[in-house]
């Protein structure tokens, strides 16, 4: 069952009152032709990933090294570990860690992006570092997390007298880096993050094919979906083009001040592509300039929510809130696991229409249900259907998903690829864990806040 579809039903007119009409967007059409072609001309990189074999043939070649331990741990924080997270809960058992190794038959995948004590160790207490092969992903070498739980790891390597070579791969930018100095000077394997790919554009890179490819993922049917959507993709008629379609419909909404965008996945296996989803649209498209160089403060902000989860939570916003929002529902047709409603307590009406059900009907019940309601009140809503969970289909998400992105920032008139913003916080950080060269920084960090206004209480 292969191919994702698109379904924009639900932010047009008659549907929505005061929803979009078909006009309004054909007004477009010459624009976004336009942008697909120019984005082609300008060929970012992560548009021919599908067609290279280069990265997919370097982690094949280490398929037989990586899949003889125990556990791999992947290192890294934002573009170099939510791609990887996605992958692993789309795409394996969500129990799969705590499978017997006869059934898993691949190693368990740990992923630790964050620095958090009790999180880093509680990861940590489940591997054995004899069996273990630590995964280093950063593409600049310098991410204070991702070098902090290196060291920490290699702390352990070493107290256990491994050898670093036997137990490490480093993932990282080729050309720059501290990662790739000690890969050089040690003999530590490396794969690269092509220089011209930036973190949340690189899952299909050897950022997430590596740990994908250690749990047995077929990483060349998601790389099969991403070449077929490249098609879809590149198609400069935008009613053929879900990406530039899904573009123009947010930002068309966007400008309505519809400033939030959710994605909210009816899968427990499709969240996570949600979180992936949270970071390409906030970083590329959250910009202070345009191209121009003006101030433009723009951006639409992400947020995922799960069905039926957060039906219980967030849905009453969504139908009776400010209209300034546009949900994206992720629906999976087929689910890997069938769970029937046992036919008890035949006489209560309030449980006999369950019976006999399975729980991915209700599931989708709950969906429809959903939809329907904040169609009825006037919610532009558009559904991203998967019939499985394979990696073709997840393939294609990924790659209709950066093109999208890159068309919203053109409509935007910002740069998709940067994110200045995020630089600030980080050298604060190496100023205050005393970084040489930080030093300046430091001192006006110090003086601003002993001078700034304080209300604790
Ligand atoms: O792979 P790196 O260089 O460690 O960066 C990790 C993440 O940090 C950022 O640079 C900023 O949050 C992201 O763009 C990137 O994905």
């Amino acid at each position: 069952m292969k191919g994702i579809k698109f379904d924009f039903s639900n932010v047009f007119q008659p549907n929505i009152e005061n929803g979009l009409n078909e006009d309004e967007i054909n007004q477009y059409k010459d624009i976004i032709g336009e942008i697909v072609n120019k984005i082609i001309e300008e060929n970012p990189g992560f548009l021919s990933l599908p067609f290279t074999r280069v990265y997919i043939d370097r982690v094949l070649d280490l398929k037989n090294w990586v899949q003889s331990f125990e556990s791999v741990v992947v290192l890294g924080i934002g573009g170099s570990a939510l791609g990887n997270q996605a992958l692993q809960v789309a795409l394996n058992p969500l129990n799969y860690n705590v499978l017997p190794r006869e059934i898993r038959k691949t190693p368990k995948i740990f992923i630790i992006d964050n620095i958090d004590p009790d999180f880093v160790a509680s990861n940590l207490d489940q591997i054995d570092p004899r069996t273990t092969l630590f995964n280093v992903i950063s593409k600049s070498g310098t991410t204070a997390e991702a070098m902090a739980n290196y060291l920490v790891a290699r702390g352990i390597v070493e107290s256990y007298g491994l050898d670093p070579k036997s137990h490490f791969l480093f993932t990282t930018d080729p050309q720059r880096g501290v990662l790739k100095k000690i890969a050089e000077e040690e003999g530590i394997r490396t794969l690269d993050i092509p220089p011209h790919i930036g973190g949340r554009f690189s899952v299909l890179t050897p950022v997430g094919l590596l740990s994908a490819l250690a749990s047995g993922i077929d990483i060349i049917d998601l790389y099969n979906g991403a070449k077929d959507m490249h098609k879809k993709v590149t198609n400069p008629n935008l009613w053929e083009n879900p990406a530039a379609l899904n573009a123009l419909i947010h930002y068309l909404y966007y400008q309505r001040g519809y400033n939030i965008s959710v994605m909210m996945a009816y899968s427990n296996k499709l969240f996570l592509l949600a979180d992936w989803y949270r970071q390409l649209w906030a970083e590329s498209l959250g910009k202070k300039y345009n191209v121009n160089g003006e101030v433009v403060n723009v951006g639409q902000t992400p947020i995922k929510a799960l069905g039926t989860t957060d039906q219980h939570s967030q849905v009453q916003l969504y139908n009776e809130g400010p209209y300034d929002k546009i949900i994206t529902f992720l629906q999976l047709e087929n689910f890997q696991r069938n769970i029937v409603i046992p036919k008890i307590h035949d006489n209560f009406s309030e449980l006999s229409y369950l019976g006999g059900k399975s729980l991915s009907t209700l599931l989708n019940a709950e969906l429809a249900a959903t939809e329907y309601a904040l169609t009825h009140n006037n919610r532009p809503n558009l559904k991203v259907i998967f019939p499985q969970t394979n990696p073709y289909n997840i393939g294609q998400f990924f790659f209709s998903y950066e093109f999208q992105t890159v068309v919203m920032g053109k409509l935007l008139e910002i740069n998709p690829y940067d994110q200045p913003g995020v630089e600030l916080g980080k050298k604060v950080t190496f100023a205050l864990m005393n970084r040489l060269g930080y030093e300046e920084l430091r001192d006006n960090v110090e003086k601003q806040t002993k001078s700034k206004k304080q209300v604790i209480i």
